[in-house]
């Protein structure tokens, strides 16, 4: 067993429960404070190594504690087609709520970029299957609060991959990976112990469906398949990443189609959520209305 934990200790810290599957850990201030300024959690089980921590107040630089504090805790699950803004929505209400914030598509991502560096994909595309079942066991992921951005850096192994698991070439392998049962499960308890507190804003594709079932707040995001290319294109040339309009409206088209046929937890809104669709809706425009909805479903 490996645990590796890297965070930015600003106050005493207290372990307030370690059992053989978790060690739940809380940092507080050092001015008398009843509430942890961050709380930690790490899973510990033999058949899914995957570590994950999540430092929880510090992901706000400045959350709307008002909001919050006369509203009940809740679980929000976001799920979606691929690049229609799920992570940009998830992030700004968490930012302004004070919730931890978990990009699921993030860690499946972080499995793809192991197997292209571990050459677990054959020559014709084909998943080495049994070799990365593995190498489960060694594939670590966590995620890091940029001090900067006060948003989570995902880290494979220790490593900073948040820019390399972006890459067009990822995101053209990564599906495949997620139809995986036997990576979906790891990935899912990981989720969900992340998510055993509620107070937390995850997105992804099956939230609402498997990882949440209960979420309070579930909500299914679309967009046209030509809207969410052209982001997605405006997006990696504004890194200054090389990026063809055709090659990403293709495999945000051929993702759609794996995501939503694939066996287990195939993309699909929960009876319970609600649908919007931000095709021509401004960043700033979504973020007020899933605020509403926040308020709405804590109250
Ligand atoms: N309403 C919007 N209008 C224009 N661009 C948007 C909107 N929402 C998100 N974006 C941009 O679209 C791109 C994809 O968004 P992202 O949140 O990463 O999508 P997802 O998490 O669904 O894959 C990002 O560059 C983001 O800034
Ligand atoms: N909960 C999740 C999250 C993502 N996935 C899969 C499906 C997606 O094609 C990949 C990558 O997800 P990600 O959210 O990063 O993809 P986009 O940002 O929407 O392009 O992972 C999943 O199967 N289940």
């Amino acid at each position: 067993m490996c645990i590796s934990l890297w965070i930015y200790l600003r106050g005493p810290v207290q372990i307030v429960a370690c059992t053989t599957e978790s060690i739940r850990i809380e940092v507080y201030n050092r001015t008398a404070n009843a509430k942890p300024i961050a709380r930690i959690y790490v899973s510990i089980n033999s058949t899914c190594p995957l570590l994950d921590f999540y430092p929880e107040k510090l992901l706000s630089l400045k959350p709307n504690y008002k909001v919050q504090e006369k509203m009940k805790k809740i679980t929000i699950a976001i799920d979606g087609f691929s690049s229609c803004g799920k992570s940009t929505m998830a992030k700004d209400l968490a930012k302004e709520i004070g919730y931890i914030y978990i990009d699921s598509g993030a860690m499946y991502r972080a499995v793809t970029l192991y197997c292209i560096e571990h050459n677990l994909f054959g020559p014709d595309g084909e998943i080495k299957t049994d070799e990365l079942k593995q190498d489960i066991d060694k594939i670590h992921i966590s995620f890091r609060l940029d001090p900067v951005t006060s948003l989570p850096r995902t880290c494979l192994n220790g490593n900073d991959v948040e820019e390399r698991i972006r890459t067009l070439e990822v995101s053209s392998k990564v599906s495949p990976i997620a139809t995986l049962g036997f990576v979906r499960e790891a990935l899912v308890r990981q989720q969900q112990e992340l998510g055993k507190e509620k107070g937390i804003v995850m997105d992804g594709r099956d939230i609402g469906t498997t990882v949440f079932p209960d979420a309070e707040l579930k909500i299914f995001v679309t967009a046209s398949p030509a809207i969410r290319a052209q982001r997605r294109y405006d997006e990696l040339r504004a890194k200054g990443q090389p990026a063809s309009y055709e090659d990403i409206l293709h495999n945000v088209e051929e993702r759609d189609r794996i995501d939503q046929s694939r066996e287990v937890s195939p993309l699909r809104k929960a009876d319970d959520a609600i649908l919007l669709d931000n095709s021509h809706m401004t960043i700033t425009e979504q973020k007020e209305w899933l605020i509403n909805q926040f308020k709405r479903a804590a109250q």
